[in-house]
């Protein structure tokens, strides 16, 4: 699949969005900073990436996630836990960058602070029923209804 790709901040043509392995899904997202950025604990900033992409079709979208690294050891996650972008989005991407840790976390200029996994996505039609046309074996149970362990 090809997506277009806008480089707003020209320090990223240095080092491009790249997939680091052939295996990955996820694409490293970097800080747009011109100087480090202090987290405090609990504290929450919006951070620019320095690109934009625009997916076009319908049929797929973006998600921004946290780097497990940085996640697990150092409390650095998203302020929206997970960052949707819709195929028509075309504007910067940012990130929601939240310490969640109890020590802060400096975000150096370009550090890789999040990914970005591109996934298809059906759009549904939805018709309205006065009843589901088929009983299923969960029906409504939910929330623990079928037990633990
Ligand atoms: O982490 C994120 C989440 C969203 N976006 C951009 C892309 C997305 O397409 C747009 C809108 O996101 P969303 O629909 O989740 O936010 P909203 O609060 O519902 O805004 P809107 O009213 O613009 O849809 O913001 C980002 O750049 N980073
Ligand atoms: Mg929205």
């Amino acid at each position: 699949m090809e997506v277009e790709l806008r480089i707003l901040d020209e320090r990223l043509r240095a080092q491009p969005p790249v997939y680091a392995t052939p295996g990955s899904a996820g694409l490293d997202l970097r800080a747009s900073l011109t100087a480090p950025l202090v987290l405090a604990p609990g504290a929450c900033e919006l951070v620019p990436t320095g690109m934009a992409i625009h997916l076009a079709d319908p049929g797929y979208a973006a998600l921004i996630l946290p780097r497990s690294g940085l996640g697990h050891r150092h409390g650095l996650v998203l302020g929206n836990l997970v960052g949707l972008i819709d195929s028509d989005y075309q504007g910067e991407l940012m990130v929601s960058a939240w310490n969640r840790g109890s020590a802060p976390f400096t975000i150096q200029p370009l550090e890789r602070i999040a990914q970005l996994v591109i996934v298809p996505v059906v759009q549904a039609r939805f018709r309205e029923v006065e009843a589901f046309g088929q009983s299923s074996a969960r029906g409504s149970g939910g929330y623990g209804s079928t037990g633990r362990g």
